[in-house]
């Protein structure tokens, strides 16, 4: 494979039991083929949604009032720079005539509810209602308290919908929003009840979409045409893919994390009773506490009093999702007000669930949770300044399935902060992406594999977005010159390919020169290689302003296609290159290369084959006087 063309490998990702073609084979070119028709036909639709909003006359929210101002000085952490972006890129958004239509990716703890928090204020200072909706009933809780909390001093009215309230208070919750005197409702899809009448609803946000049902989606995309919605989500699958999921809108990254945040050291190992005491032990002894999590309602009672046993002095409470809502509220507010030390639990708190204090997270049976939820749970630690500990255990007694010890392996080496991405990216191939999207979707990723079907996606939307757009012409270079990155230069395969995958992508003389300053800056002052592998870029850019797709010079003569040459453009160059031929048919021009060095002259270096291409170029680039033809 020529390095220069590095860019069309990807390592392939979609099912455990790839049915791989050979390159180049009939049925390689069908399987690509039904993808892309495939792959259009989504994109006609994404478009037609996208543009659908586009055109409809949404509320523009207007400037911040001096009140914002106040809310958000009064914010106790420093932003990040990712979150000061996003809350910008959110406010600009609802200013503008057309709805907004924004998702804010960002990894388990890194601040997206901020943001949500400074959207909403917004909205209520144009009088206009705002939907919360999150996906459990603790974290309908949980953001009641942040937000209330978050307004305090402003005339700001937030209520609350979920199994937990009474009927007679979610009546009065209905009566507030019809009446326009509740401002910001949080609820559950409960809150999608048609029977829920709003006075004026200006924006609905979404705590984790994809644990919505479809049914709830569908709504969700109804309402989408004229009320603003903000998305958020912890699950960072790529934006086409994500796009190819929900359709196309604006998205936000939180990739840095708060300051002083710190790795959560994750241990995956048997299970020991002298490890969950040790590790209860040290917790409480620094005033934390502890989420053991245990996925089994029906023996969680045994495991808590086990608990018990071995920790003695410790408060233990349980939690899970068959508990009633009043017993279940009572045991999160204990804990959430230290009054119990560990929290046996099922995955219950597994969204979202901001304990600060709770430092230490013990998994039972972790080879039995999917990969996503191992770091969902584990993002449920290490939300503050503390070195928050995750210890993920099996029993040994038990056979442990190879996929099973692959995700613990995934989370074990997946602990840097921000590594959502990854995680979520190993998930997909062990699980493949079936419950992502429909079986249809996934067999075609199956066919072609998740990075080229992503890839198929982004340039079908972009083809009809922007359809004068000509499909960007990838162009083939084979030539006998030496351009490769040096292994001394760029140590790390997969940034030497990225290196190779800008490079192949540089579309002008400019992108040229970002990447060559992005690597000066990241890898000091580029070798001489590089004058190489940047004038096959060059090259590649000047052919494919000219419509050539192929220059093939590993014989003795450079082949040219494809390219549509007038009568007199090939009596020109059959004058400058003695002995070249044209066939119109193929469109092809085949040129007598003198690489190898004939008559005694010296053999080309890769520089001198580089310039004289570029030069015959040049003399195809040439244009009859007064004529269009190239
Ligand atoms: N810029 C910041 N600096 C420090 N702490 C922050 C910052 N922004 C938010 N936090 C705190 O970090 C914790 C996590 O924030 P938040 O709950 O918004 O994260 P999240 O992205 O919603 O996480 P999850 O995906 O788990 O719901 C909260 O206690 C919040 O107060």
């Amino acid at each position: 494979m020529p390095a220069d063309q590095l860019d069309q490998v990807s390592k392939y990702i979609g099912s455990e039991a790839p049915k791989l073609n050979k390159l180049g084979g009939s049925d390689w070119a069908q399987t690509k083929a039904k993808a892309k028709k495939h792959v259009h036909e989504i994109a006609q639709d994404l478009v037609k949604l996208y543009s659908a909003r586009q055109r409809t006359r949404g509320f523009a929210f207007s400037p911040d009032t001096p009140w914002q101002k106040e809310l958000e000085d009064a914010f106790p952490y420093q932003e990040t720079p990712d979150q000061l972006t996003a809350i910008d890129e959110v406010k600009r958004d609802m200013e503008r005539p057309v709805p907004m239509d924004r998702l804010i990716c960002g990894d388990v703890g890194f601040g997206k509810t901020e943001i949500a928090i400074r959207a909403a204020f917004k909205s209520v200072q144009d009088a206009k209602q705002v939907v919360v909706l999150v996906p459990t009933t603790l974290l309908v809780q949980q953001h009641y308290q942040t937000f209330t909390e978050r307004y305090e001093g402003f005339p700001v009215t937030v209520g609350q919908m979920s199994r937990f309230q009474s009927a007679k208070e979610n009546q009065e919750t209905m009566a507030g929003l019809a009446d326009g005197t509740i401002d910001i409702v949080i609820g559950t899809h409960k809150l999608l009840n048609p029977k829920i009448k709003f006075k004026d609803l200006g924006l609905m946000i979404i705590d984790e979409e994809q644990r919505f049902g479809v049914e709830d989606k569908e709504t969700l995309k109804a309402i989408r045409t004229n009320v603003d919605v903000l998305s958020l989500s912890a699950t960072p699958i790529p934006r086409t893919l994500e796009m190819a999921v929900t359709g196309i809108r604006e998205m936000s990254t939180l990739a840095t994390p708060p300051e002083d945040r710190l790795p959560v050291l994750t241990y995956v190992g048997a299970y020991e009773d002298a490890q969950i005491t040790a590790a209860i032990r040290r917790e409480l002894l620094r005033g934390g506490q502890v989420f053991f999590i245990h996925n089994r309602v029906e023996d969680i009672a045994k495991v808590s009093a086990k608990v018990h046993e071995l920790v003695p002095e410790a408060r233990v409470g349980v939690a899970h999702g068959k508990m009633g809502e009043k017993q279940l509220d009572a045991v999160i507010q204990d804990f959430w007000h230290r009054d119990v030390d560990v929290l046996v639990c099922t995955t219950i708190v597994e969204t979202g669930l901001d304990i600060p204090n709770a430092n230490t997270l013990i998994v039972d049976r972790a080879d039995r949770f999917g990969l996503s939820q191992l770091h969902q749970l584990r993002g449920r630690v290490g939300r503050g300044r503390e070195r928050a500990y995750a210890y993920f255990l099996y029993d040994p007694s038990k056979p442990m399935t190879q996929t099973a010890h692959d995700r613990l392996a995934t989370i074990a080496q997946h602990t840097a902060l921000g590594s959502g991405y990854d995680v979520a990216m190993k998930d997909l191939e062990l699980r493949g992406t079936g419950n992502l999207l429909g079986s249809e979707q996934s067999g075609h990723i199956e066919g072609v594999g998740f990075d080229l079907y992503v890839r198929m996606v982004s340039q079908a939307v972009e083809e009809y977005k922007e359809p004068e757009r000509k499909e960007s012409l990838s162009v083939a270079i084979d030539l006998p010159v030496e351009a490769s990155i040096p292994v001394d230069y760029i140590d790390s395969d997969k940034l030497r390919l990225e290196a190779y995958r800008k490079l192949a992508s540089a579309q002008d003389e400019g992108d040229l020169q970002e990447l060559y300053e992005e690597l000066s800056d990241r890898y000091g002052t580029p070798p001489a290689e590089f004058e190489t592998l940047f004038a096959v870029a060059r090259l590649r850019a000047q052919a494919r302003a000219l419509g050539i797709s192929e220059i093939n010079g590993q014989s003795s003569r450079v082949r040219v296609g494809k390219i549509d040459m007038p009568e007199s453009l090939q009596i020109r160059i059959g004058r400058i290159y003695k002995g070249s031929r044209y066939h119109p048919v193929t469109q092809t021009l085949l040129v007598p290369a003198p690489f190898a060095g004939s008559m005694g002259a010296k053999p080309m270096g890769s520089m001198e084959i580089l310039a004289w291409t570029a030069q015959l170029l040049d003399d195809l680039a040439w244009k009859h006087e007064g004529s269009s033809q190239a």
